[in-house]
């Protein structure tokens, strides 16, 4: 899969790069842009597309390139190839307009705000008099709906960025940054100072505020669950190109290679024979997305999709279990079920997870049941299947 242009992703996503660069599908057009630092290759061709007022979460492993694309669009970086359209107006590529006039706002990892400068003064920053004459607003009036929008108390006003707590800092760098009313918003890693608790109530406050403010928003983060739950659409960056761009779930139910299914959450995977639809492997007959596969494939199901019931055809021994407070994480040897028994002591190792640690106890024999379709790649490659 070497990119957006050739992947399987869902039909909306072909439509939007088809829909033609000045279009509501595109307000934020991507088209193979490549980008070496010195003779290191880091993007090698990424296109992307992004609604207007919509929410785009880049989610890749630590290196693979998220902030340098970031960079790229927001005009820190020239890219080598490939172009960068904003509303249709080409701002990279055969043509450059510099950073400060793209009219997009830039929050970086740190937030980097002026710690000399107080709340309002770092907020108040990005206001233009032009602006704010056109708007018909004083200052103070703009200054405080800037703090409603990112939920930020009035009373903070006054306070050096050192007074603050981590969210604090991130609501006044996004209040900063959305000051400037930009066309685009990108945000780098916007919650990884923050500790769990805070992280999800910012996240849903931030991700609240976007929507309201209906502002095109790139996010970039390496939490596959944070871009799953914070975006309209996940595109998974990978060895320099984005291997996959779809919604949230179909990246996760339908990912386009083991790779990706791996990356974005934990994955169970056995060997199985595909015919008429269903694939036979240690867990029974599961139908299978892509039933015009057939033959040897390799099997993806989600834990959860599988289920300890009271009875039935599959049945495993459960080897050991990882206790984390609402769930058990069972690891369960499976005996195999009618045509395709293993043994006991041979069967595939599978985890799943379950609430009752009380029912999952290690060495008991347990039946399962699977939720759903299952999805089918390549053995050779952990690809798609072509065949
Ligand atoms: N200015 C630069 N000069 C040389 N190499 C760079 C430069 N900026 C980034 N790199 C390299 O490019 C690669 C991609 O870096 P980048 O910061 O884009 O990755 P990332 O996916 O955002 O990583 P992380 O999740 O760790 O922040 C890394 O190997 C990095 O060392």
């Amino acid at each position: 899969m070497n990119s957006l242009l050739d992947s399987p992703t869902p039909a909306d996503d072909s439509a939007r790069l088809a829909a033609g660069p000045q279009s509501r599908e595109n307000h934020l057009l991507v088209q193979g842009v490549v980008k070496s630092f010195g003779t290191v290759p880091v993007l090698r061709g990424v296109s992307l597309a992004v609604g207007k007022g919509t929410t785009t979460a880049i989610v890749g492993p630590s290196g693979s390139g998220k902030t340098t694309l970031l960079r790229v669009i927001a005009g820190f970086e020239v890219p080598d190839a490939g172009s960068v359209l904003l509303n249709g107006q080409m701002v990279a590529g055969a043509a450059f307009v510099p950073a400060h006039r793209r009219n997009i706002g830039y929050v970086p990892q740190d937030g980097a705000l002026f710690p000399h400068l107080s709340v309002a003064g770092n907020i108040a920053f990005g206001l233009s008099r032009k602006a704010l004459k056109a708007g018909g607003l004083s200052l103070a009036d703009r200054l405080l709906e800037l703090f409603e929008l990112v939920s930020l108390e009035p009373e903070l006003a006054a306070r050096r960025p050192d007074e603050l707590s981590g969210g604090q800092q991130q609501r006044v760098a996004l209040a900063r940054a959305l000051a400037r009313e930009p066309d685009l918003l990108l945000l780098d890693e916007p919650f990884s100072a923050l500790d769990a608790g805070l992280r999800t109530a910012t996240r849903k406050a931030v991700a609240k505020t976007l929507a309201r403010a209906g502002v095109t928003t790139v996010l970039v983060t390496h939490d596959q669950s944070e871009a799953l739950s914070f975006a309209d659409q996940v595109g998974v960056i990978r060895d320099g190109v984005v291997a996959q761009l779809g919604s949230p779930f179909v990246v996760y139910s339908r990912p386009v290679d083991l790779q990706t299914a791996e990356f974005l959450g934990d994955a169970v995977v056995l060997e199985a024979e595909v015919s008429d639809g269903l694939a036979r492997c240690a867990l029974g007959a599961i139908p299978v997305r892509r039933p015009s596969s057939q033959g040897k494939v390799l099997l993806m199901l989600r834990p959860e999709q599988i289920r300890i019931v009271d009875s039935g055809p599959v049945r495993g021994t459960i080897l050991d279990t990882d206790y984390f407070g609402p769930m058990i994480t069972a690891r369960i040897r499976l005996q195999g079920s009618a045509g395709t028994d293993t043994g006991p002591a041979t069967g595939p190792i599978i985890s799943i997870r379950h609430w009752n640690a009380l029912l999952a106890r290690p060495g008991a024999e347990v039946f399962l049941e699977v939720a759903g379709e299952a999805v089918a790649f390549d053995p050779a490659d952990g690809g798609p299947v072509t065949r």
